[in-house]
């Protein structure tokens, strides 16, 4: 059976983190052009009521109202949705906060629902004989049972006792012994107005296209079956929170230009962003590979012959701006290594908005973003770098940018994120730094050696303009006014190949040792607290304001020898993780010392771009602790005691235990669920950049086990052409797993519970971006980050309805414990 014709719809979104779900439900039945032109999201709040009925209303066909965090009796939570409702236009469909609201808007009253459920699946059934949606020729063709699994995520539902008799309920959910029935579905007698109270956009739900097909074959039946219904006027379109094209359709007019601009030849005068000067830059990307020169060599050594890392190694020699080890380190997964030293650095605070260049030797040069964000600047700047490059991009990190965002960045990324920047965040925090790289030395995963660069044929003139005063110029006009260049020169890259040939032929053995131990980390909030801090979570839960929370604090310990190369040299012999990471600014400043280190052990993907601009997201929800390899443990009744510790038994019954430990976090509701809710959300955050019928989940919810055992989940999409790396990562921003969901309300929530103390680097993500888009990046967790003499650690660990704060305090010492080992004592 075909699929109705599609008519123009709205789906209003209530800010929540699932809406972009329920366009990629359309794309199961019609392809990407015609949904793009036909199907829109628009934030609730775009326009107001009077707005909305003289502008959108007579432009659309039919609307489908969003999920969402809040109550629909709440005016700040629905705004106009019980006016719409009530004045029911045309065919409105509302899921879970929107079927709420229908209840709502015609007098049904709203009440905790009797079972409080996040993620789960659970079965429901329409009223028979069936009615409403679920009485449609599309229904009874996909299959006619009487139930159907689908997944909930609410704390409230309409009070089944007072509804009015303008409405009839078409499902309930089944009940069982310890979940008694709710209304699942709604319809109104009388006008063209339906609800589904669970979520038919969620992966795991079934049915979802089937509900989706009669809700528009109604809406076609209302409009008298037309043949075809108009596209979308642009005007609406362009109203839509974030717009994707897709192949079919001309780029748009801001695509960056083809090749690199370079600075004119006279000083722009002051105030006027630079023009793109006669000449162009192209560059190139190269590679080297040196087969099995230095392949016996370990990759500790040659960094720090290469780049650094020991403190004082590099005598004589001018102190490197950045050192940057990209140490992917895991046995189970193949990894590079990259070795490099940026040849210069910005660095954002949010607070002033200053922009600062950092290079080696020279003073620091500024410039503060007055109209746009950093994101915005950034990402042009970078698109037009990868406009200017004549090779097609290649997998893996060519040269281009290095560095991180941190948590913060949300504050510019998060589409109605409101909150001011309380008086104790002015101080010039490092919200996000970013090295530029044209020469960098991968280890393959196979130990080959292989130089890699970025070349400029007319490599950067002397330029003179250092006008710090301007406004808004754009990032590569204000860098190359600074005389900086964004590629080698050829006999440049000769030498570095060179250098890097001698490095590998004259071994160097490096004298440095991982640290002896970790200083002692102390918690910074108390487990008291943080228990209290997990009640005030689950009753925000309660109250229906957020699905899941992912609540954190810190750890913190200081030295006044620290030497953080040690450190990390320690970490990643105790804890290597996929996206092992070493880096050292030693010339940056934060409030809390002078030179900035990180040490990451971080096992979690946020966001992989390839060079078919294929996205990958592996976001990770559910924690348990490990019985190590080599470690003792003993099942119950099988003889083997404790004191044979060291004895091969024992250490083969440990294995067995943690096999039992995986397969119980594997099989666990709870923890499922929690997965689950970040998956749907990082699948809504994909739908914000990628061509939506290209979003996918392959992998749901597998187990992998490093320090800890942990739930991945590998959700992908193709990144739309009008959305460059940059973007992609500012529309994902901050990570889901971050967060908890919806995404925005959570991070309010969160905002106030963690007593609005910055995250920092903690939360963000870290990793590169190639000249050519190439992108990896991880989430900062299991991450040291030291400054001046003070280490911190972050940790935290997913809130749900169902989290027993016990055992969450638990989870996140055993988070931070699998990094820094021995905690100091304070329950
Ligand atoms: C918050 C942290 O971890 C996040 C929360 C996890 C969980 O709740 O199981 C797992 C991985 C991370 O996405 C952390 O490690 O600090
Ligand atoms: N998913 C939703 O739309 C949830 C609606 C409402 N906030 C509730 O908790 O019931």
């Amino acid at each position: 059976m075909s699929p109705p014709v599609l008519p123009r719809t709205l789906i209003l979104d209530y800010y929540d983190s699932y809406t972009n779900n329920l366009l990629c439900l359309f794309t199961q039945l019609y392809n990407d052009v015609e949904v793009l032109q036909k199907v829109v999201v628009i934030k609730a709040d775009k326009y107001n009521w009077l707005e909305f009925q003289e502008q959108v209303l007579p432009n659309i066909d039919c609307i489908i109202l969003s999920p969402g965090p809040g109550r629909p009796d709440n005016p700040s939570d629905i705004g106009y949705a019980l006016e719409l409702l009530r004045s029911h236009p045309m065919p409105i469909l509302g899921v879970c906060l929107g079927h709420q609201a229908i209840g709502v808007a015609f007098g049904a009253k709203i009440i905790n629902t009797p079972k409080i459920t996040h993620g789960h699946v659970v079965p429901i059934s329409p009223v028979s004989p069936k009615i409403g949606l679920f009485d449609s020729p599309f229904w009874h063709s996909s299959g006619i049972e009487n139930e159907f699994e689908v997944v909930v995520y609410n704390s409230l539902t309409v009070d089944p006792s007072t509804i009015p008799t303008e409405l009839e309920v078409t499902a309930w959910s089944v009940s069982n012994s310890d979940r008694p029935s709710t209304v699942q579905g709604l319809r109104h007698r009388q006008y063209p107005i339906w609800g589904v109270q669970y979520h038919p956009e969620s992966i795991s739900s079934t049915r979802g296209a089937a509900l989706l097909q009669s809700f528009l074959l109604n809406v076609n039946q209302h409009y008298s079956s037309p043949s075809s219904f108009p596209p979308l006027h642009s005007h609406i379109v362009s109203s839509c929170a974030y717009r994707v094209s897709v192949a079919s359709r001309s780029r748009p007019s801001t695509r960056p230009s083809s090749a690199l601009p370079t600075p004119p030849v006279t000083p722009s005068p002051s105030r006027t962003p630079s023009r793109i000067g006669q000449r162009r830059g192209t560059l190139r990307l190269l590679e080297k590979r040196l087969g099995d020169v230095g392949k016996q060599l370990r990759t500790q050594d040659v960094f720090e012959s290469l780049v650094g890392g020991a403190l004082g190694s590099k005598k004589g020699k001018e102190r490197a701006i950045a050192e940057v080890w990209l140490d992917g380190q895991t046995p189970t997964r193949s990894t590079t290594t990259s070795l490099a030293t940026p040849q210069f650095l910005i660095t954002y605070s949010l607070a002033t908005k200053k922009v600062t260049l950092h290079r080696s030797g020279r003073t620091t040069s500024h410039i503060v973003l007055s109209e746009t964000t950093f994101w915005d600047w950034f990402s042009a700047g970078s698109q037009t770098l990868t406009a200017a490059l004549s090779d097609s991009p290649a997998e893996g990190w060519r040269g281009g940018w290095v560095g991180y965002f941190g948590y913060e960045m949300k504050t510019e990324s998060l589409q109605g994120y409101k909150r001011p920047l309380r008086g104790d965040r002015q101080e010039e925090e490092v919200d996000a730094c970013w090295g530029w790289v044209d020469r960098l030395t991968e280890r393959t995963s196979a130990g080959e050696w292989v130089v890699r660069g970025v070349t400029q044929d007319t490599a950067g003139l002397p330029f003179t303009n250092t006008d710090d005063e301007g406004e808004d110029i754009p990032m590569i006009d204000w860098l190359r006014s600074h005389g900086v260049a964004f590629g080698t020169t050829s006999e440049e890259w000769q030498e570095y190949v060179q250098l890097v040939g001698t490095a590998l032929n004259n071994p160097f053995t490096s004298s440095k040792k991982p640290a002896s131990s970790f200083p002692t980390f102390r918690p910074n909030a108390t487990g008291a607290d943080y228990r209290e801090r997990i009640d005030a979570c689950r009753e925000a839960i309660r109250q229906g304001e957020s699905y899941e929370l992912t609540l954190t604090t810190r750890f913190s310990a200081s030295s006044p020898d620290l030497d953080p190369y040690s450190l990390y040299l320690r970490l990643r012999s105790f804890n290597p993780a996929y996206y092992s990471t070493y880096f050292n600014f030693p010339t940056l400043t934060t409030p809390r010392g002078k030179g900035l280190s990180i040490l990451s052990s971080s096992p979690e993907r946020f966001l992989k771009i390839d060079k078919s601009r294929r996205v990958e997201m592996m976001p990770i929800k559910g924690t348990r602790a490990r019985v190590k390899p080599g470690q003792c443990a003993c099942l119950e009744n099988t003889g083997c005691r404790r004191k044979d510790i060291g004895s091969e038994a024992c250490v083969e019954e440990g294995k067995k235990v943690d096999e039992q430990i995986g397969e119980e976090l594997r099989t666990d509701h709870k923890e499922r669920a929690e997965n689950l809710m970040i998956v749907d959300l990082i699948r809504s955050d994909l739908l914000s950049c990628c061509t939506p019928s290209t979003v996918s989940v392959p992998k749901l919810i597998a187990l992998e086990s490093y320090g800890v055992h942990n739930l991945v989940t590998t959700v992908q999409g193709t990144l739309a052409e009008n959305v460059g790396s940059v973007e992609c990562v500012r529309r994902c921003y901050p990570p889901g797993s971050m967060t908890g969901a919806p995404k925005l309300r959570s991070v309010q929530m969160l905002d106030d519970f963690e007593g609005e103390k910055r995250r920092g680097i903690y939360s963000g993500c870290l990793g590169y971006i190639s000249v050519d888009g190439v992108s990896d990046l991880s989430v900062v967790i299991r991450t040291i980050v030291a400054e001046g003499e003070n280490l911190s650690i972050g940790a935290g660990g997913a809130i749900t309805w169902l989290s027993d704060r016990d055992k969450e305090w638990e989870e996140v010492l055993t988070k931070v414990g699998s990094v820094v080992g021995k905690l100091e004592e304070n329950q």
